[in-house]
């Protein structure tokens, strides 16, 4: 039995540290709302991020995050990214030992294109931290807590540190698969949600299953084409961080990138569509991040850019979508190059 804590008590921190609770792990969740905590400890629900579930009794919650800090030898951030640092500054005059560290938000910070495992190297004093591994894969919240069979990832270049967080979730409905390419796993499980945001806008216009599947693919062709060229693995994109979970996020309703994009194809603007949905949706901001890491590496990242455009230039999402469809004659595979 491990102690864990998981910092962040939305839907996916939830389900995780449900995870680990039913694995025999003594968890530990983390939230800064103090009325969360009771609820989760009290009554064993939570109710605005998962309403139908009932959470192990075994589960214990805290608002203390020095609570947190000392209980842990392993810690899950399962923040949305921006909350990243303010979280890991809260965290870090609390820590007193070395510390693993087992990340699973899913997005890159615009201006400073740092991947999440780059945020946390550098806001968390070195000294405590004995690695940081990512998790990631087609994996909805709603969907694990039902304990519907899931497969997902644990990436770090110490492969030991991966398998330590493959045994710590690993159960029967709960797989993890293990892979060294930290680089392509972010990247993967980042850019996804700027391809489900289309993809959700595409069926917002009713365009139907071959434009969504024009999406998946082509949208993979320049997730992989970006993460080739900062560095990772090309098979990793075609796996479950990369097709795996671009897969999910298209098609699933529980996608809230996949919902988000389609209330703006039915016409509603961003910031209302954000208020509705009352939970993070991280393919905005990392839309942005996208458009500058396609222009800083010199990539054709086209479907990112004319989401770009609709996103923060008021383009109407039609005009994207004919944008993309009447751009210069290509070739398939050579263009997956360049
Ligand atoms: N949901 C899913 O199925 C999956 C999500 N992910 C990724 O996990 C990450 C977290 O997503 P998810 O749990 O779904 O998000 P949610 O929107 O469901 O929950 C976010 C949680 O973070 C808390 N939070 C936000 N800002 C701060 C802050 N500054 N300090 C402390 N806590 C904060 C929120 O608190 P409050 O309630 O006060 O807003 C809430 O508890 C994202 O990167 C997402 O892409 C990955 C795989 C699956
Ligand atoms: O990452 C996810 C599934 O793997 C969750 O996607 P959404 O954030 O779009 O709900």
């Amino acid at each position: 039995m491990e102690k864990v804590c998981v910092l962040g008590a939305g839907s996916w921190g939830t389900a995780l540290a449900m995870v680990l609770a039913e694995n025999g792990h003594d968890t530990l969740v983390w939230t800064h709302r103090a009325e969360q905590a009771e609820e989760i400890n009290n009554l064993h629900t939570n109710k605005k991020y998962l309403p139908e579930t009932v959470l192990p009794a075994n589960l214990h919650a805290t608002s203390d995050i020095a609570k947190a800090a000392m209980h842990a030898e392993t810690i899950v951030v399962a923040v949305p990214t921006k909350a990243i640092r303010e979280v890991c500054e809260k965290l870090t005059v609390e820590l007193t030992r070395k510390v693993l560290f087992v990340h699973v938000s899913k997005g890159i910070e615009p201006d400073s294109l740092k991947r999440i495992s780059e945020i946390l190297a550098e806001s968390l004093p070195a000294e405590y931290v004995e690695e940081i591994v990512v998790l990631s894969g087609p994996s909805h919240a709603e969907e694990v807590v039902l304990h519907h069979p899931t497969t997902v990832t644990a990436a770090c270049a110490n492969i030991d540190a991966a398998e330590k967080v493959q045994d710590l979730f690993m159960n029967q409905f709960f797989r993890v698969y293990t892979n060294e390419d930290v680089i392509g796993v972010e990247i993967g499980g980042a850019l996804k949600n700027v391809i489900a945001l289309a993809a959700g806008i595409t069926d917002g216009l009713n365009y139907g299953d071959n434009a969504k599947a024009a999406l998946i693919t082509r949208g993979l062709a320049e997730i992989s084409r970006l993460g080739v060229k900062m560095g990772g693995n090309p098979f990793t994109f075609s796996g479950l961080t990369g097709m795996g979970d671009l897969i999910v996020t298209c098609t699933s309703v529980h996608s809230r990138n996949w919902r988000a994009g389609n209330l703006l194809g039915q016409g509603m603007k961003l910031p209302e569509v954000l208020d509705q949905m009352g939970m993070v949706v991280e393919g905005v901001r990392t839309t942005k991040a996208a458009y500058q890491l396609a222009e800083k590496y010199g990539v054709a990242m086209p479907i990112s850019t004319e989401l770009y455009s609709v996103l923060f230039n008021d383009v109407e999402p039609k005009v994207a979508v004919d944008a993309l469809m009447m751009r210069m004659k290509k070739r398939e595979i050579d263009d997956m190059k360049h």
